[in-house]
This record gives C-alpha cells, sequence and structure tokens, in this order.
C-alpha cells in the first residue's frame, strides 16, 4: 500500500500573530489533510530548513528579505507567500492606495475610488494653502507608514485648520467622508473573499465642524471589541452586493500579487451607491473569522497541490498564481 505524501508548510510570523493564527484546530485540520505546519527559526538560514512545501511569513526587515530570497535563488519551486516586493507596497499609505485607482472600473451600479489625499513631509506644508488647502474639512491624518507598529494606527481627525498646526508630519491627510459610522471589512486568501461590518469613526455634521477641539486623536476604532459595543446598530447597516465586493478583491489580488490580505470599504452617505477603499492590510488577523480553519486548509491545500513545472518557476518562486484550482467561494458574515 503506498503511503500519502505529506507537505510541509513553513511559517515565520511575529510572536503575537502565530500565537493567534497557530491554534490547534487549525494545525490540527490542516494535519488531517495531510500538511504539517512548521514554525520557521527566523535566526537560521531558511535553505537550512525544510523541506518545504510553501513557505508563509509576515516579518519584516532587509535580513528576513535576503534569508527569502536567498532561499527562493536555491528552491525556485517552493512558493513563497507572499514576495516580499509586492508586501512592501502595503507598507506605505500613498502606494496602498494607489493600486485601487488602477484597477477598471465596476461594471455594476455601485462604483468605487480612494479618498482625496494628499502627502505632507514636513510644517510648513501644513500652514500653507496649496495642496493641503484643496481639502476639504474634516481630515484625517494618518502615519505614512503602515507596518504595524502602535504609533502606525496611530490617527487624529482634524475638523479645522487649527487642528492642523499640532500634527507632525510626515503624514497622509486624508478627506474623512461620512458613511453612517459602519465600516466593510473583506479579507481575502486566495480566491476565497469574506466581507464583515465593523464599527467606525461616526459621522461629523457641520456643528461639530465648529463646535468641537480643532482635532481629536485615535487608533485601532474598528476593532471587533467595537462591534459589539455597536451590535444592534450595525446590524440595521445593510451590506454592498457581493459581487461588487468579490470584484475588487479579485482586482486588488490581482494587481498586488497577493494572496492574504484584507481592505476596509466605506459607503460614502453623501452619493448613491459610491464607495472608498481606505486602507489596505496584508496578512490581517484571520482568526476572527468564522471557520477559519477551514478557509486557511482549503487555500494550504490548493497551493501545494498545484502542479509544478518550470513554466512555473518565475511565478511559484514567490507564490504566483498561473493555474488556481480554489473555486471563488464568497461569504457575508458578522
Ligand atoms: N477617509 C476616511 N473616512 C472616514 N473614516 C475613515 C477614513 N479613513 C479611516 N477612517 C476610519 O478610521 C479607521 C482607521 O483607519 P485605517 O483603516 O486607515 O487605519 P489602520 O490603523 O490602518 O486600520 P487597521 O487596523 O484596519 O489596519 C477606519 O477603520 C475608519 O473607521
Ligand atoms: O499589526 P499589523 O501588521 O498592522 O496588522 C494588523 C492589521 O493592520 C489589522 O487590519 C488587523 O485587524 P483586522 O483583521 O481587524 O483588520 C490586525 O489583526 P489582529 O488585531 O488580529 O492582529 C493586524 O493584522
Ligand atoms: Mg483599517
Ligand atoms: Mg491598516
Amino acid at each position: 500500500m503506498t503511503e500519502c505524501r505529506r507537505f510541509r508548510i513553513g511559517y515565520a510570523l511575529a510572536l503575537k500573530d502565530g500565537q493567534s493564527l497557530m491554534q490547534p484546530s487549525l494545525a490540527n485540520l490542516a494535519k488531517e489533510r495531510g500538511i504539517d505546519l512548521v514554525p520557521i527559526d527566523i535566526a537560521r538560514p531558511l535553505s537550512e530548513q525544510g523541506p518545504f512545501d510553501c513557505v508563509l511569513h509576515k516579518l519584516y526587515g532587509d535580513y528576513w528579505k535576503a534569508n527569502l530570497i536567498d532561499y527562493a535563488v536555491k528552491n525556485p519551486l517552493v512558493p513563497i507567500i507572499d514576495q516580499p516586493d509586492a508586501i512592501e507596497r502595503l507598507h506605505n499609505r500613498i502606494s496602498m492606495l494607489d493600486v485601487v485607482s488602477e484597477l477598471g472600473s465596476s461594471q455594476e451600479k455601485e462604483t468605487f475610488g480612494i479618498p482625496k489625499q494628499v502627502v505632507v513631509y514636513d510644517s510648513i506644508a501644513l500652514s500653507e494653502s496649496g495642496e493641503v488647502g484643496s481639502l476639504r474639512f474634516p481630515l484625517i491624518a494618518k502615519p505614512i507608514v503602515a507596518n504595524g507598529s502602535v504609533e502606525s494606527h496611530t490617527m487624529s481627525l482634524v475638523y479645522r485648520h487649527e487642528g492642523l498646526l499640532k500634527l507632525k508630519p510626515p503624514l497622509v491627510l486624508q478627506e474623512f467622508v461620512n458613511h453612517g459610522g459602519v465600516i466593510f471589512k473583506v479579507y481575502v486568501v486566495g480566491d476565497y473573499v469574506k466581507c464583515v461590518k465593523r464599527s467606525s469613526l461616526p459621522d461629523v455634521s457641520p456643528e461639530t465642524l465648529n463646535c468641537s477641539e480643532g482635532s481629536l486623536s485615535f487608533s485601532n476604532v474598528s476593532n471587533p471589541e467595537k462591534y459589539y459595543e455597536n451590535y444592534m446598530y450595525l446590524e440595521e447597516t445593510e451590506m454592498p452586493p457581493m459581487s461588487f465586493v468579490t470584484n475588487i478583491a479579485m482586482g486588488l489580488k490581482l494587481a498586488m500579487r497577493l494572496h492574504l490580505f484584507n481592505f476596509d470599504v466605506i459607503r460614502d452617505s453623501k452619493a448613491v451607491n459610491h464607495y472608498l477603499v481606505i486602507d489596505i492590510n496584508y496578512f490581517p488577523g484571520y482568526a476572527k473569522i468564522p471557520s477559519y480553519e477551514i478557509v486557511l486548509t482549503d487555500f494550504f491545500w490548493s497551493i501545494v497541490h498545484k502542479s509544478k513545472t518550470e513554466d512555473d518557476i518565475e511565478d511559484s518562486a514567490f507564490g504566483g498564481d498561473k493555474d488556481d484550482k480554489l473555486l471563488i467561494c464568497s461569504h457575508y458574515d458578522t
């Protein structure tokens, strides 16, 4: 009797991300389907570890990147999920959203875009009327860098010009768009797409613009625990059409050459059926989505069962997707 071949997926994740994702329920399900999830020792050359049938990672820095490149050169048929250069695009809040503008327009009645935004490198630009002056208040000031640090999630809602003067560049100033206090988070795992609702910043009325402080600092307003605080209110909000969300997701996946990401979408309260993508995150906290073990195991299975030919080398060394075997399955949930 022939033994079933087993597959080994090496993963390199920060401690917190590994603890959240690699729960026994995921490891056991993957094992049942012939896949062993193996932690990578990031202090040692990757090429001395393994063998691996796939490498998953969410780590940054030149040392790690060099380690991955060395491994990819020596193991050109092993998919690396995902290519470091492709991930890096999401570490800058300007290049992150540029990709949305590069997507073709929607064939449906819904339309999408990004909020108007300006990058500011120094305090002088904040007091000038130039590009900053062309933005309409309220604004959100976001750090340019989105690298997972606490600071990269710390933002300010700016109501009036005087609020700008307290800010410390470099930063991105983005127009705040009223959207009814609900955000849609769209999780992508290969061809799988799931959209959930979360709490967001409440709408800003013209009265608030005049009465409040010049600016207000905030962070992590759309974490799931906030959902439960606003449960009743969120329930009433209608989801965007799944086909619309899936089209954006698959467009982003192709354009960014990434398999694992989520993006935040809001619906403009002032326009009919107009949506704005405001944030894209690499390898988000998938353990938050129901049955994430099945979703991830299906994805791992599809990756390790892809046929490997010389033609695939260029793509597959960094996890390209020439021959997708995953069915597109899309889900809405909260
Ligand atoms: N242009 C905007 N208009 C209205 N609300 C916005 C806008 N940009 C951001 N927000 C609100 O601010 C929150 C944080 O913004 P953003 O998603 O860019 O930050 P983040 O720290 O990168 O988030 P994540 O935790 O998803 O990585 C959003 O969830 C949303 O509630
Ligand atoms: O710590 P960084 O690298 O920034 O990544 C975060 C993402 O930016 C967030 O979007 C994730 O939260 P959501 O899954 O709620 O979007 C968040 O998920 P987590 O709260 O489960 O860790 C992280 O993946
Ligand atoms: Mg976000
Ligand atoms: Mg983000």
